[in-house]
Parts: C-alpha cells; sequence; structure tokens
C-alpha cells in the first residue's frame, strides 16, 4: 500500500500557497482531497502545520535567518517550505525536534536535493539548540510585535497609528488563534437548538453564538460539506461580524433588497431567512463563476426569494434607480480583518493596494447610494481594519451626498454593543467582539 506521508502534503501546499500564489483554503482543500486516503488525524495534521506555519510565517523566517548562512530569498522553494513547515513543527507543535528535523531531511532527500539535505539538517539542529536564545528585536517597537505576532511591519505600524500598541498588540496576538468555524442556522427549515442537538450527535462540538442566537460556534468539525444537516440546506457558513452587517441592515419581510457585492452569498442568504422568504432580493456579483454560488447556496437553503445577477457595481444600473427599499454595499476590501482565517493575506498585502480599494470603493458608493427609495437605507460593510476603506469612506459620502445621514445603530445591535453603534458605524475586533475584523455603517437617505 502506498504510504501518504502528511509533512509532504503539507510542504507541497505551502509550495503552492507561497510560491506559486494559491490561496491557502482552496490548496489545502485541494490536496485533502487529492490524498484523500489520509486518516482524519493526518488531515487534522497537514491542516494544523500549513495553517499554523502561515499564521507564524514572520516569525519562522526570522528564526530561519538567524540560524541560517543562506539567505532566505536563496532558498528554493521546496526546501524553504521543508525548513518552514519543520521549524513550526519544532516551535509550536509537540513534536520532537529530532523527529521533525529527521522527516525534513527525508523530504529533502525524497524530491532530489540530497546534496543539499546537510544544509537542512544543519539549520534545524542549530535552531534546536538555540531555540531559547532567539533574539527579538527591542520591546515596545513596531519590529517587535511585527516579528513576535508575526504580522507584516507596514501592517503593525498602520494599525498602532489607528489604535495604539496595547489594542494593536491584543488584535495581532487574536489574529494568531485559531478560530472555530460559524454558522447561520436556516430559521426557514429549522432552529438553532434542534441543529445544535443533530450536529452534537455526530461528535462537532457546538457552542452558542456570542452576539445572535441563530449563529453557532463549531470545532472539532470534519468536512462541513460532507454532513447531511449541510446537504440539507440546515445552515451556511457565517461569521458572525457578517450577521450583524445583515442585522444592521434590517431587511423586512416582502421588501425590495439589492445586494451589490454579494457573493459567495452569505449575506444574500442571511437576509432571505431575515425575510422568511418573502420580498424580491437582487444579488450581484462582477464574476460569474462567484454569481453562480449565490444561485447553488439559494437552492440548498430553500431560499426563492433571490434573483443573481452579474454586473459591475461601479457602473450605473439606470433601471435601478430609486427602486430598492435597501441597498446593501459589502465592498471588495483589503481583507485585514481575516487574518485568522486567512492567514496567507499577512504575506500577500503590501499596503500599496489600498488605495486603489478606496477608489473602486467610492465608486460602487457612488452608484449604490442612487438605488435607495427616499427614506430608505445603505448600509456599507468591509471585512477590513484599515481606516482609509471604513471611516474616511464614510466622511467622503456623507460630504458628497447631503440627502443621507448617518443612523445610530444601537437598536440593531445586541445589548452589549448598543452603545458603540451610536455614531452610525462600528468596528468589530477579533480581541474584543471575537469576530473577524468588521466594519459596518448605517446610512439613511432623507424621505420626501
Ligand atoms: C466582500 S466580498 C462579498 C461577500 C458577500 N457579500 C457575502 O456575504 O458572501 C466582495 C465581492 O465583491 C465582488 N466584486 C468585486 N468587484 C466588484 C464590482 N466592481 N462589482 C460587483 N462586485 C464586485 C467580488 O467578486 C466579491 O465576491
Amino acid at each position: 500500500m502506498i504510504q501518504i506521508n502528511p509533512r509532504e502534503v503539507a510542504a507541497e501546499a505551502m509550495v503552492q500557497i507561497l510560491a506559486e500564489g494559491a490561496y491557502n483554503n482552496t490548496a489545502l482543500r485541494r490536496l485533502l482531497r487529492q490524498n484523500g486516503a489520509m486518516s482524519q488525524q493526518d488531515r487534522a495534521f497537514v491542516t494544523e502545520i500549513v495553517n499554523g506555519t502561515l499564521r507564524n510565517i514572520y516569525y519562522v523566517d526570522y528564526v530561519i535567518d538567524q540560524f541560517s548562512n543562506t539567505k532566505l530569498s536563496k532558498i528554493k522553494p521546496w526546501l524553504l517550505a521543508v525548513l518552514r513547515t519543520a521549524v513550526y513543527q519544532m516551535l509550536f507543535m509537540d513534536v520532537p525536534d529530532n523527529a521533525a528535523c529527521n522527516e525534513a531531511v527525508k523530504l529533502a532527500t525524497a524530491r532530489g536535493y540530497q546534496s543539499l539535505s546537510g544544509f537542512v539538517n544543519g539549520v534545524l539542529r542549530a535552531i534546536g539548540r538555540g531555540k531559547e536564545e532567539i533574539k527579538l528585536p527591542e520591546k515596545g517597537t513596531a519590529e517587535y510585535l511585527s516579528v513576535v505576532y508575526s504580522h507584516p511591519l507596514w501592517l503593525v505600524k498602520m494599525w498602532v497609528a489607528y489604535y495604539g500598541y496595547e489594542k494593536t498588540e491584543a488584535l495581532c496576538q487574536a489574529d494568531n488563534e485559531a478560530p472555530d468555524v460559524t454558522i447561520r442556522v436556516n430559521t426557514l427549515k429549522t432552529d438553532a437548538e434542534t441543529l445544535a442537538k443533530q450536529l452534537e450527535e455526530k461528535g462537532i462540538t457546538v457552542r452558542q453564538g456570542s452576539l445572535w442566537k441563530d449563529a453557532l460556534h463549531l470545532s472539532r468539525t470534519a468536512d462541513l460539506g460532507r454532513l447531511a444537516e449541510f446537504q440539507e440546506g440546515l445552515f451556511h457558513v457565517q461569521d458572525e461580524s457578517s450577521q450583524t452587517a445583515v442585522a444592521v441592515l434590517a431587511p423586512q419581510k416582502g421588501e425590495k433588497i439589492l445586494d451589490l457585492c454579494a457573493a459567495p452569498g452569505g449575506k444574500t442568504f442571511t437576509m432571505a431567512e431575515r425575510m422568511e422568504n418573502s420580498g424580491e432580493i437582487h444579488a450581484g456579483d462582477i464574476y460569474e463563476h462567484k454569481a453562480e454560488l449565490i444561485a447553488d447556496g439559494a437552492q440548498r437553503l430553500g431560499i426563492s426569494i433571490v434573483k443573481t445577477s452579474v454586473r459591475d457595481a461601479s457602473v450605473e444600473d439606470a433601471s435601478a434607480i430609486g427602486a430598492y427599499d435597501r441597498v446593501l454595499a459589502d465592498v471588495p476590501c483589503s481583507g485585514l480583518g481575516l487574518l485568522r482565517k486567512k492567514p496567507d493575506i499577512r504575506l500577500k498585502k503590501d499596503g500599496s493596494e489600498i488605495d486603489a480599494l478606496v477608489g473602486i470603493q467610492r465608486q460602487i458608493l457612488e452608484q449604490a447610494a442612487k438605488y435607495v427609495k427616499d427614506g430608505g437605507v445603505l448600509v456599507y460593510s468591509t471585512c477590513t481594519l484599515s481606516r482609509k476603506e471604513n471611516e474616511k469612506n464614510v466622511e467622503w459620502f456623507l460630504q458628497n451626498h447631503e440627502s443621507y445621514r448617518l443612523e445610530d445603530l444601537g437598536q440593531y445591535l445586541p445589548e452589549s454593543l448598543a452603545a458603540e453603534g451610536e455614531k452610525g458605524y462600528i468596528t468589530l475586533f477579533p480581541q474584543s467582539h471575537h469576530t473577524d475584523g468588521f466594519f459596518i455603517a448605517r446610512l439613511r437617505k432623507k424621505g420626501m
């Protein structure tokens, strides 16, 4: 029988993600499917190594750099993947140094790098001997937070300027905790208590949502897509922050709603469920393959009020002017609130994309403003923690759209958060709200 080596699968995932640019969730899912014969335990081991190494990549690289004579940029992608994953096992998992080191040497040799196996062995043995004396940047500096919590320096500096040092440290720390999976119960088909019981019977650990009664937090989950409860449309995966955005939009039964940047459809689905599948939701996205995901999801969940379309939300749709009770602009953004779930974001963004995103976000907002009926509601949301994309865009919008004003969010939020919403917008943080980092603003258009 062919034995699949989980460490090899993990290193392969790292090459695909870091050298070839694949998304970590996609690469991991594909490799786990291709190596479907692995035991559940080995699958969990691969997932932990890949996500853990990515979450701690700046620290892992800092350590390798301290013990290697060869610069990181000169190390071949496969060997670098082997080194990074081995160092993660040595520093963050209960894997004995010897085992991590021997396995790494075997992986180097297995892919034809016999002549460099001594290099791999030397670096890892040196790290094993010296790991208690790693020299860190001075405490209290941005460099310290960047290395210790493995966040890019530009991002740490930006957050320190926004939130101060202590809050940034807590935020970076929270970004490194492995999140559980949050789902939204499909209230068209079941309720939270019944679904929780069904999932617990399958060995899944279930915790009630901390903000919303229809949210459940799951841990010890296998592939959720294979569960009968998923296939029967009893839930969709959705963080409590996104559930909050829909609560703030507060769509009502029978209304006409426009969701401008809707794929893969999570917020559209929650809206439809809150509306008891009565009314009309127009859900658009610029990518056809993504718009299909909305239609597929709606069908699985038994939602019939959603019409999907492939549209560029930054371009005017004359037929939509003044036609909607509520509009959601959940715009494309830099995703800096998602570092817990998408650890590769910290390597793939360098901050330079923010200004271009602000341009697109403003173009979308400009159009969104036209589609709201007099007296209707526009909600602007992002899954990022960048003031330019959040507060500054709202300020710009208000300066350029006299017919809109911010509206107190308090009544749409759980009591514990009500005071935070008074100003008309709220930022949710992983370290304090235990959600993704998220921004939501509620804008009311003047009535006639
Ligand atoms: C933050 S995601 C939306 C998430 C979605 N609202 C949900 O809850 O599942 C942003 C979406 O905007 C789409 N997008 C990007 N540029 C767009 C544009 N110019 N017009 C419409 N959609 C766009 C992306 O394809 C992406 O699916």
